[in-house]
């Protein structure tokens, strides 16, 4: 079984256990009751390249990063130093992330929130929306297509935007299939666990220009975000090279002067 695999199949008994506990018809009631959603999709596309910045405090591939103890102050952090949008990891169990967070995040910025974990079921994109995110994440690899497409139409449905992340191809054109307007390709194989940056150079210029492509993972310095930026990437999103430096605002700061610097390389269009 791979990392993903286990990492879904824990997923579907957390998410087993809360239907118990709340009830769908709760958690949509509590959902309409929640602030809209921001505009992410046009956040994202807004010059230059963004910062997504992650509360990221483990992973199955480091094991733990940082110990986070207030995550609405990261957030404020990263907001501080012009993060574009704020990644929220609420999976429990191999990345010590909660609902809790996301709770405190979207309390905490007024800059687009993505809940980042492994969703599987509309259960949990209503609990998104419950939790005041915006963004919710889609993972091309953990989803048969049908099931892909029912979640993607049922976060628009909510006014959400959905990340649909890719890391090869032929995902890209599932996810492409499925009506996805934001991509994001992950350099991060994450049955491997293997980062290659190289991932997005093949995927993204295959992407249609109307997309928002997002590279994510292996973002350490403003090297990376300078060839991501350079084969089309409209943000990268960034965990560990962020919570593992001494000033995470300083660390998005610096990126963010680089991406949205008139010398940064873009492709022509
Ligand atoms: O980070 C992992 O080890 C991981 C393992 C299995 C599934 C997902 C995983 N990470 C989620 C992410 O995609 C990253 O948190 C995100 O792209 C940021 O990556 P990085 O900047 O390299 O921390």
């Amino acid at each position: 079984m791979s990392v993903l695999d286990e990492i879904v199949a824990g997923v579907a008994a957390d998410v087993d256990t809360r239907r118990q506990l709340i009830p769908i018809e709760k958690i949509r009631a509590i959902a309409e009751k929640t602030p809209p959603a921001l505009d992410a999709f046009s956040i994202l596309r807004e010059p230059g390249v963004g910062v997504i910045a992650e509360v990221k405090r483990s992973s199955p591939s480091k094991g733990s990063l940082a110990e986070i103890p207030d995550p609405a102050e990261l957030a404020c952090e990263y907001a501080a130093g012009g993060a574009r949008a704020i990644s929220v990891l609420t999976e429990q169990n191999y990345f010590r992330g909660s609902l809790d967070d996301l709770d405190a995040v979207r309390a905490a910025v007024r800059i687009p929130v993505l809940r980042k974990d492994f969703i599987i079921s509309s259960y949990q994109v209503h609990e998104a929306r419950a939790h005041g995110a915006d963004l919710v994440l889609l993972i091309v690899a953990a989803l048969e297509q049908n099931a892909l497409v029912s979640l993607l139409e049922r976060v628009e449905s909510l006014g959400m935007t959905a990340l649909v992340e890719v890391h090869d191809e032929v995902e890209a054109d599932r996810a492409l299939a499925a009506g996805a307007r934001v991509i994001g390709v992950n350099a991060r194989d994450l049955r491997t666990l293997k980062v290659d940056t190289s991932v997005f150079e093949r995927v993204a210029p295959g992407l249609p220009n109307g997309v928002v492509k997002i590279a994510e993972s292996g973002v350490r310095e403003a090297r990376d975000l300078l060839r991501y930026a350079s084969v089309g990437a409209d943000a990268v999103l960034i965990g560990e090279g962020l919570v593992t430096k001494k000033s995470p605002r300083e660390a998005v700061a610096d990126m963010v002067t680089v991406g949205s610097h008139p010398s940064t390389p873009r492709p022509v269009r």
